[in-house]
């Protein structure tokens, strides 16, 4: 389905990906995940005993037994796992680069409008990525268009589940009560769209041509979050 062609109205819930949504994946991997990874050393050896990272550290060894944390977390880096103690420690990372004003994030140049514009007009705004909620919080309060944290009504991460698994959306429903058929969900992963819609949601791809996303063939694609108000009746610019 192109952008043009108009899919319905109806929709009162937006969930939005992250990364390659509305973040270009170029500031997730060339600026977030570096900090993180030069953080991880210090962060593991100074806060040893903040209970955040004992706990995923504790987490670490169950999944990796005997294999030494940083080591493990390198490995998991190395692959851009989604894994929760992982996630855990690179907010914790990114805690500090934000509050020094080190990092602050850029939204794709359609997101702040049309985020503003949707709230505005009384659509429910959530966040699903698997960065953990903490990350969410820091990159949503930390943009260079401001903090968007107020127009979220909610932050789902790992814990909720894994983005590829329509057990994770059924079980954000089962704990929001909204409605299936109203809600949209927009990734540009077509493996979280399809997940997305077998629990009942409604789904668009983010093509990013920054991103050089690829577009799938299965749900309806946008360009741009203007794309979206296009294709799903929501307040256009
Ligand atoms: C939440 S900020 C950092 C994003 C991140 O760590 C990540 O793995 C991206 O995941 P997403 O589900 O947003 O594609
Ligand atoms: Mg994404």
């Amino acid at each position: 389905m192109t952008a043009t062609a108009c899919v319905s109205a109806g929709i009162d819930t937006v969930l939005l990906d992250i990364e390659g949504t509305t973040i270009p994946v170029s500031f997730v991997h060339s600026v977030l995940f570096p900090y993180a990874r030069a953080a991880m050393p210090v962060l593991l050896a100074q806060r040893a005993d903040d209970p955040a990272v004992r706990a995923a550290v504790a987490e670490i060894a169950d999944l990796a037994p005997g294999v030494p944390p940083l080591a493990q977390l390198n490995a998991w880096m190395d692959a851009d796992e989604k894994i929760g103690p992982l996630k855990a420690l690179q907010g914790l990372a990114w805690a500090d680069g934000y509050r020094t004003g080190a990092l602050r994030a850029t939204l794709f140049a359609d997101v702040a409008p049309a985020l503003r514009r949707w709230h505005a007009a009384g659509l429910r705004l959530a966040v699903y990525s698997s960065g953990s909620e903490a990350a969410q919080r820091l990159i949503y309060g930390h943009t260079t268009e401001g903090d968007f944290i107020p127009l979220f009504d909610g932050f789902y991460d790992l814990r909720i589940g894994g983005k590829r698994a329509a057990e994770s959306y059924r079980a954000i429903l089962a704990e929001t009560g909204w409605t299936p058929g109203r809600t949209l969900f927009l990734s540009d992963i077509v493996a979280e769209l399809d997940a997305a819609a077998q629990a009942g949601l409604r789904t668009c791809q983010l093509v990013r041509a920054e991103d050089g996303t690829v577009a799938g063939t299965a749900h309806p694609v946008a360009a741009t979050l203007d794309d979206v108000s296009r294709l799903f009746a929501l307040p256009a610019a």
